[in-house]
């Protein structure tokens, strides 16, 4: 048995009486791609092959688990440094898994179950043969990372799959299962997970004995469609590409690398992969969405919380009060997770339209294909109707999801604490009202807990979990946990007006109208906020979201924060004129009957009168401003806010503001979120700019102490505060 044990994996091998050396990965928890794993693979493969007792070779993982690809945390340390050429994938991909192991002259299989990501899968393509399990996970995801596959995954995956297959995988970054990928050819044989290795064992000396193909991916050539049709698919792609993501250069890349092998042969097109790889992997969009991935595992990450030896409790029943697009889909992603589901409502029809939503956002999962006609029934099972509080004296967690109204909700919680068992959780889902207000007539304070979804709850992935000062630890871990079981990235917060989402998007609205107001012209500011990389401009999402919610979410900031507010009559305005967004087919847009937006001369109107009674006159310098003046007066109150809840305590760390950015607001994840994008800039440019429209603007631009400080320091926003308080 050889072995090499390293704190940044290994990999254990041992060689049976059959004369097949297993290589099992061992790097927890994902069996990660580290270089001391890579440098193990190779040292033991090249012992293998010198060996007399070895005639074949399997590669598995340990504890169920393949390989989680490339490890992660080495290519974002790679990213501030240089690579010595042993490090480098191209030299990997090249000399190592193509001229050692698929070249070997013992056969080679892959046996997979659980993760067989990235590098993990590029791995396993070099091998002669891969056995997996029904449910195995296999996919290239670098894409999310701002880098394409740099372990020949550009070169073999079109080999085994076509091309048409293998651009979906690595575009869109998409996970197959095992039997779907044994339907393409991606896996030879699917077997139950008890018998994956010995099956790869026997594949493996079958292919030895000739018994089985001895199939080297790279120079596989009948699954790759002619030249001529190729062209055409990859002429597609590159416009999908563009369409999809034109603020993205690697997808593009990726397609240009994958061209290179179909026209120059699998070699030449390695090398590109190899030179581009090396090349994505400093650029600034690389550092962003690596900076993203870890920002988003480590919200989970609560100091004080979670690293105090809480195990969350279980929690089978959910309660849901109010079936609107809200308690919906907060109803449709519990059921989803498996949770049993009570849905009240105030009366019949309520109940009965909340149902349907439920069932309209799961049917849409059947009619993508994503789910089956038998799964619909047994998830929709798990969900029950009902029009008052006698089945919640066994519910475990209750949210409640009514309109933002403060005397309903402080009503609801004292019924609750009525009818639900001590032991239950108390949630709301209020995306902005202080949680201390709402459970001021209950003695619950202790189980009080804001669990805030974005609309729609069943799609979006952020879930900001609000604790007060009396949240005990114990609640907001067994939270986590729901949020994880139901595949949401929680982020944990204290409890002040509009949390931390809302109130970094409060200064955002309210710059866009400022602006509006003082002369700049409201659609090309939607444009550049989209062309910075937004889903949709301000103006566009107003509309989106129908201004009588806009309003009810910045009566909050509007009280709370009146120093720092900008009043405007505008919204009210287009409101009187019964234009209250794409709901009414008229906002700051037009509607057509498909929903489709189109600019309002008419708005000019409204404008003028809120202009006029807000004593306000055009700027000639913001009449013609430059779109990188837009983004800056937008964001950087957004950046200024952000610094305030990083202040407070309200987050603890600026990742975890980017992560909620990134997937609360739709802040573009290639920037890395608000904080590292304002660290991009660095604090003093952003001080001095707000310090300079403060001056001339008012105290709406003033740049909050912390600000102040780091920018005099001339230290990032992100990096950790010294004198910590954190309000958790
Ligand atoms: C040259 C090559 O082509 C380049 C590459 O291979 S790039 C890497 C490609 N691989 C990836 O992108 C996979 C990244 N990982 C993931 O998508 C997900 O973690 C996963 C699907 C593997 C597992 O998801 P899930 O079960 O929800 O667990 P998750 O909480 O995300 O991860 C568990 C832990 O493993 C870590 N982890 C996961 N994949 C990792 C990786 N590839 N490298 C390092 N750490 C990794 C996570 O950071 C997390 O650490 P933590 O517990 O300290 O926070």
């Amino acid at each position: 048995m050889g072995s090499s044990s390293t704190p940044g994996g290994r990999i254990a091998m041992e060689v049976g009486d059959d004369g097949v050396a297993l290589m099992t990965i061992h790097n927890p928890p994902v069996n990660s791609l580290s270089f001391d794993v890579f440098r193990s693979l190779k040292e033991n493969y090249e012992e293998a092959l010198g060996r007399d007792d070895v005639k074949a070779i399997v590669i598995t993982g340990a504890k169920g688990n393949f390989c989680g690809g490339f490890d992660v945390t080495a290519i974002e340390g790679s990213q501030g440094g240089t690579m010595e050429k042993e490090q480098r994938p191209g030299y990997m991909a090249v000399e190592v898994i193509t001229d050692i192991f698929e070249a070997a002259r013992k056969p080679s299989v892959a046996a997979i179950d659980g993760l067989a990501m990235g590098g993990g899968l590029e791995t396993a393509m070099a091998c002669h043969a891969r056995i997996s399990t029904p449910t195995a996970q296999l996919g290239l995801p670098e894409l999310t990372l701002g880098l394409i596959p740099g372990l020949g995954g550009t070169q073999r995956l079109p080999r085994l799959v076509g091309l048409s297959k293998a651009l979906g995988m690595m575009l869109t970054s998409e996970v197959v299962q095992g039997d779907e990928a044994c339907s393409w050819g991606l896996v030879d044989a699917i077997v139950s997970p008890d018998d994956l290795v010995n099956t790869a064992r026997r594949w493996a000396l079958d292919i030895l004995d000739r018994r089985r193909p001895w199939v080297a991916s790279l120079y596989k050539n009948d699954k790759i469609e002619p030249l001529g049709e190729a062209t055409e698919i990859l002429k597609f792609a590159r416009a999908q590409a563009q369409k999809q993501a034109p603020h993205l250069q690697h997808p593009l890349v990726c397609i240009d690398v994958i061209e290179e092998g179909i026209v120059s042969g699998p070699r030449a097109g390695l090398f590109k992969e190899a030179e581009a790889f090396q090349e994505l992997l400093y650029s600034d969009t690389s550092k962003s969405l690596v900076h993203i991935f870890f920002a988003q595992s480590g919200t989970s990450k609560v100091p004080g919380i979670t690293d105090v030896g809480l195990v969350p409790r279980r929690v089978n029943k959910i309660a849901i009060l109010g079936g609107g697009l809200l308690g919906s889909g907060i109803a449709t992603t519990l059921i989803l997770g498996g949770y049993q589901v009570i849905l009240k409502e105030v009366d019949d029809k309520s109940l009965e339209t909340g149902i349907d939503r439920v069932r309209a956002n799961l049917q849409s999962h059947v009619h993508e294909g994503k789910m089956s006609q038998e799964k619909f029934e047994k998830t929709v099972s798990l969900l029950k109707g009902v029009l008052n509080y006698e089945n919640f004296k066994d519910v475990d967690m209750v949210i409640e999801a009514v309109i933002e109204n403060v005397s309903l909700k402080q009503q609801i919680f004292s019924d609750l604490e009525n009818y639900c068992p001590p032991h239950c959780i108390l949630a709301s889902n209020t995306s902005t009202i202080d949680l201390n207000l709402i459970g001021n007539r209950t003695i619950s304070q202790d189980r009080i807990v804001g669990a805030h979804f974005f609309c729609p709850a069943h799609v979006l992935p952020l879930l900001e979990i609000v604790h007060t000062k009396q949240t005990p630890p114990q609640v907001i871990v067994d939270l986590l946990d729901i949020g994880k079981n139901i595949g949401k990235t929680p982020v944990v917060v204290g409890n002040c007006p509009g949390f931390a989402v809302n109130r970094m998007f409060f200064p955002y609205t309210q710059a866009s109208i400022f602006l509006v107001e003082r002369g700049t012209d409201l659609y090309e500011i939607d444009g550049a906020i989209t062309k910075f990389g937004m889903p949709m401009g301000p103006f566009r999402l107003a509309d989106l979201v129908g201004f009588h919610v806009a309003i009810a979410t910045s009566m909050q900031f509007v009280q709370n924060f009146p120093e720092r507010t900008y009043n405007s009559m505008l919204i009210p305005l287009l409101q009187e004129d019964k234009r209250e967004g794409e709901t009414t087919r008229k906002g700051f847009y037009l509607y057509d009957e498909k929903c489709k937006a189109s600019p309002d001369p008419e708005l000019s109107k409204y404008i003028e009168k809120s202009r006029c009674i807000n004593g306000v006159t055009i700027d000639p310098k913001l009449m013609k401003l430059a779109e990188k003046d837009i983004v800056e007066m937008i964001f950087f109150p957004m950046v200024n806010e952000a610094c305030r809840i990083l202040a407070e305590g309200i987050a603890v760390n600026a990742s975890d503001l980017d992560a909620a950015a990134v997937m609360g607001v739709g802040f573009p994840p290639y920037r890395g979120g608000i904080m590292f994008w304002a660290d991009s800039l660095g604090s003093k440019y952003i001080y001095s700019k707000l310090e300079e429209w403060s001056k001339i603007y008012g105290e709406f631009f003033k740049p909050c102490a912390y600000l102040a400080e780091r920018a005099a320091k001339g230290t990032p926003l992100s990096s950790p505060k010294e004198e910590a308080t954190p309000q958790l």
